[in-house]
């Protein structure tokens, strides 16, 4: 596998990259840590490697490029749209397996015109396969968070349930113990008089006092765990959570869209059909979602052969609306994208910067085509 850290594998990808019109930019292996640990999620903060700076700076290995590719666009203070292109290995912990991949990949960044640049991310992860000699058939899944958000808006679910579905959307197992909590809400958490009353009252001030007051007592405080403020929200939500009383026709029309799944060329009729019967007004996120399939075929893409699956997310938390990803028949997943409009805001960007992009897993191409990647 030394190979596929050698010279010539990487200027055949540089070669691909150029081909399909992106420009090559290095980032740093060691990169600060707070914007995977913000943006990323939980299953990508489980994995990262930790280190620290001499100066106390929390620092990484990058478990991936999306994050440091925006970054150098925001630094660079870029107003025009870039492609950027890219080669390098990634860290993630993994249980079994190694810990170091390769991959290669493209950002589109500040590009506004949505539903080309979409269609043209899948079009490119599709040919960078093909340029790598996949030959095998591959199979392609394409989801859609900003469809989830829509229904998840439309059933006019309470706020904080939203949110956590939304967080939850991509990691099937968390989704379905979601809405089984959502279903049979938790127990209120047992706590003392004095803690209980303020709680019930919602009297956040209270609560704050009592709290200080316990924590003094126990010599917590300031100890560097969570203080009175964020025990008292978490607190507050958890009562709140627990007097929300199911809302079960929503939680069945939810069901009923989360087992949607279609050939992507005859989506958006699914998801029309399902709005109907649901009473939901998905019009904005269906167009988008419509116009998107369009250009996927204009971009030379086979829509028949797309599957579409409503539930079906990635395990990063930054995307925002398109998701996909290309397995080979027995799932092994050779590439993955998606769009992630809100990320550069969150990273630091002046004003809203879209982007969209994918990476491909050149250990695993490699693997299968018996190259060196
Ligand atoms: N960085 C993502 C893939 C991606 C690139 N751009 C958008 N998504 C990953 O490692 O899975």
């Amino acid at each position: 596998m030394n190979a596929l850290r050698s010279f010539s594998a990487r200027a055949d990808i540089e070669t691909i990259l150029a081909q399909l019109g992106a420009e090559r930019l290095d980032v740093p292996v060691l990169q600060p840590a707070d914007p995977f640990l913000d943006t990323a999620g939980e299953e990508l903060r489980r994995r990262i490697f930790l280190s620290e700076s001499e100066t106390g700076e929390t620092l990484c290995l990058r478990p991936e490029f999306t994050i440091p590719v925006c970054l150098h666009h925001i630094g660079a203070g870029e107003s025009a749209p870039r492609r950027y292109g890219y080669v390098g290995t990634v860290f993630r912990q993994r249980r079994a397996g190694g810990n170091e991949f390769l991959q290669a990949g493209i950002e589109d960044i500040g590009n506004t015109d949505s539903a080309p640049a979409d269609a043209r991310s899948l079009a490119d992860a599709l040919a960078f396969l093909e340029a790598l000699g996949v030959s095998a058939p591959t199979v392609t899944t394409l989801g859609d968070q900003a469809v989830f958000n829509a229904v998840i808006a439309g059933l006019g679910l309470p706020q904080g349930w939203a949110v956590r579905l939304s967080h939850a959307f991509g990691d099937r197992a968390t989704l379905d113990a979601t809405l089984d909590a959502l279903a049979v809400p938790p127990p209120p958490p047992e706590v003392p008089a004095d803690i209980l009353e303020p709680c019930e009252a919602r009297d956040r001030a209270a609560l704050v006092n009592a709290l200080s007051m316990r924590l003094r007592i126990a010599g917590l405080e300031n100890s560097g765990g969570r203080d009175a403020d964020e025990i008292a929200d978490r607190l507050i939500a958890r009562f709140d959570a627990a007097e929300i009383a199911p809302d079960e026709k929503a939680l069945a029309t939810l069901r009923t869209f989360l087992s949607i799944s279609a050939p992507l060329n005859e989506a958006a009729g699914a998801l029309a059909g399902f709005a109907e019967a649901a009473g939901l007004d998905l019009s904005d996120a269906i167009a988008a979602f419509g116009a998107r399939a369009t250009e996927m075929e204009k971009a030379g893409v086979d829509t028949a052969a797309i599957s579409y699956d409503a539930a079906f997310g990635r395990a990063l938390d930054y995307y925002t609306a398109l998701v996909y990803e290309i397995a080979t028949a027995d799932g092994l997943v050779l590439a993955g994208g998606g769009r992630y409009d809100r990320l550069l805001t969150m990273l630091g960007a002046g004003s809203d910067v879209p982007g969209v992009g994918f990476s491909v897993w050149l250990d695993r191409v490699a693997a299968l085509t018996g190259g060196d990647a």
